[in-house]
């Protein structure tokens, strides 16, 4: 169970979870809390600490501190507390897989695969780590990375961003998401259990709105690896003079085609528009579909759509509550716009508190709100396109730029469409992903800066470091 067993140390009394920092599970001295509140019940499930702005400065000076002697320790004993670290975090699976069903309302054989697929991730990066800084480059890190991931993949998106300063020789700040938080501290327990050296890793917990710019403008950062929404726009404008990992949201098309497997098309529609209740960067968040094959492809969502189940993460339903009750009024806003403005509702529109039954809309238009923003959760708009270019000009004219996907039989178009579409991934006859892990990930546009992946944050997360020894007298020249 959650902080309990191995984990008892980092509570604080009945659900009150400490942070951490110089190795230690400490309380904050504000004497204030942050309430997480479970999307499920709509009730207070755990509490963590709001830290102070002193705090975050000690913090900084103990990581900066704690970098240097890690930066000089062994490639090879880096990558084996890596090692140790995965191993941790996947035989203890089942209590943080209980924090993110509790604190994210995630089902709960996805949240077993979150942690699971975050240890193979931390091993993998620390394989991929000593190939890649093996190979006599002169590569050094960047010093102290500032990891702040979202709400939907707490865990898993932590540890992508951990894993790869880690081996190159950084330190870490990691602030997690509010909603996610105590998922993350039971997460860098398996850290600190694997015996990192004091001070390298280091998490502080608090409100995004109070700690974050502080955090993000502070002198101590050398770079910032950031997943969420438009809030990393913000942060990237306000940063100083240092390298950014951005991956943004997403509005991501499926375009499909008349000779499209229109079945093929339906499950991967089902797959990429409603799992986790659609709360996914990189959920098909428009359909573009050409006229002559839209009804009988409605339908068969349709009839897909009908068999999702509804209700609570514990019981693995297929749509669960989202995040927020914010969050759920939001959603609410787009279809209630789409529904004045005339979409067709292929389901009738429900929710009771922060659960919203699956919903497919059709004929929507652009004039229509649903058709560009990002609704975050289990509703999907459906528009209606006579030919390949009003698609492709649907998706360019997004604001974002993620991944786009196009369904037919002819590779040379989907070739030709894929070229076409600005954003960051195009997958042909399937759902955009993010993974496998070793993947490149990026956005253009808002969807982003850099490009994640194993290999790339590796990479970006050191920098080429050049000596010149100059001889009184020339040996040889290259140039
Ligand atoms: N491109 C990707 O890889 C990817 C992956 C997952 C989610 N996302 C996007 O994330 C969004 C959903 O996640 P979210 O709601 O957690 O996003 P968010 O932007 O609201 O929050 C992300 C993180 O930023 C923190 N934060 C808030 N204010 C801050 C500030 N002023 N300074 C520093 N940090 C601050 C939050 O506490 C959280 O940890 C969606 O838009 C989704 O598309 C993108």
């Amino acid at each position: 169970m959650a902080g309990t067993g191995l984990f008892a140390e980092i509570l604080d009394g009945e659900h009150v979870y400490k942070y951490y920092a110089d190795g230690e599970w400490k309380k904050s001295t504000s004497g204030k809390t942050v309430a997480i509140i479970n999307p499920t019940t709509r009730k207070t499930q755990y509490k963590v600490q709001a830290c102070s702005q002193e705090e975050v400065n000690k913090v900084m000076d103990l990581a900066k501190t704690a970098q240097k002697s890690w930066a000089k320790t062994p490639l090879w004993k880096r990558a084996e507390l890596l090692h140790k670290a995965a191993a941790i975090l996947k035989e203890h699976k089942a209590p943080i897989a209980e924090c993110l069903v509790k604190e994210i309302a995630k089902p709960a054989k996805d949240s077993v695969t979150e942690v699971v697929r975050s240890g193979d991730l931390v091993s993998y990066t620390a394989e991929e780590g000593v190939r890649i800084l093996g190979e006599g480059k002169f590569l050094i890190p960047l010093g102290v990375v500032l990891a702040i991931p979202p709400f939907n993949y707490p865990v898993n998106l932590a540890v992508s961003k951990i894993a790869p300063a880690l081996i190159a020789g950084n330190s870490i700040v990691l602030k997690p998401p509010t909603q996610g938080a105590v998922s993350c501290l039971h997460m860098v327990h398996c850290f600190h259990l694997a015996g990192f050296p004091k001070g390298l890793v280091n998490c502080v917990t608090g409100k995004g709105s109070e700690i974050g710019d502080f955090l993000t403008m502070h002198p101590g950062v050398n770079c910032i690896s950031f997943t969420g929404g438009d809030t990393g726009i913000a942060i990237s404008k306000k940063a100083g003079m240092i390298p950014l990992q951005m991956e943004l949201g997403g509005k991501d098309a499926c375009i499909v085609l008349e000779d499209a497997d229109l079945d093929l098309v339906a499950a991967n529609i089902i797959k990429g528009g409603f799992s986790y209740s659609g709360q996914r960067c990189t959920a098909v968040k428009v359909v573009l579909v050409m006229e002559s094959v839209a009804d009988s492809l409605v339908e068969k969502v349709k009839a897909k759509v009908a068999k999702l189940t509804v209700g609570p993460p514990e019981d693995d339903c297929d749509i669960t509550p989202v995040v927020s009750e914010s969050s759920a009024n939001y959603i609410e806003g787009l279809v209630k716009d789409a529904k004045e403005k005339g979409a067709t509702f292929c389901q009738e529109y429900k929710r009771e508190g922060n659960l919203i039954w699956p919903l497919l809309l059709d004929n929507v238009r652009p004039d229509m709100r649903i058709a560009w923003e990002e609704p975050f959760g289990p509703v999907l708009p459906v528009l209606r396109i006579n030919s390949v270019e009003e698609g492709i000009h649907h998706c360019n004219a997004s604001n974002f730029g993620l991944q786009g996907c196009v369904f037919t039989k002819d590779i040379n178009k989907a070739m030709l469409i894929s070229d076409a579409m600005e954003t960051g991934t195009v997958q042909i006859n399937s759902a955009p992903a993010r993974g496998p892990d070793h993947f490149p990930f990026q956005g253009i546009k808002d969807s982003g800066i850099g490009s994640q992946g194993i290999t790339n944050s590796i990479n970006m997360m050191t920098k080429v470091k050049t000596t010149v020894i100059n001889l009184p007298t020339p040996s040889y020249t290259m140039g």
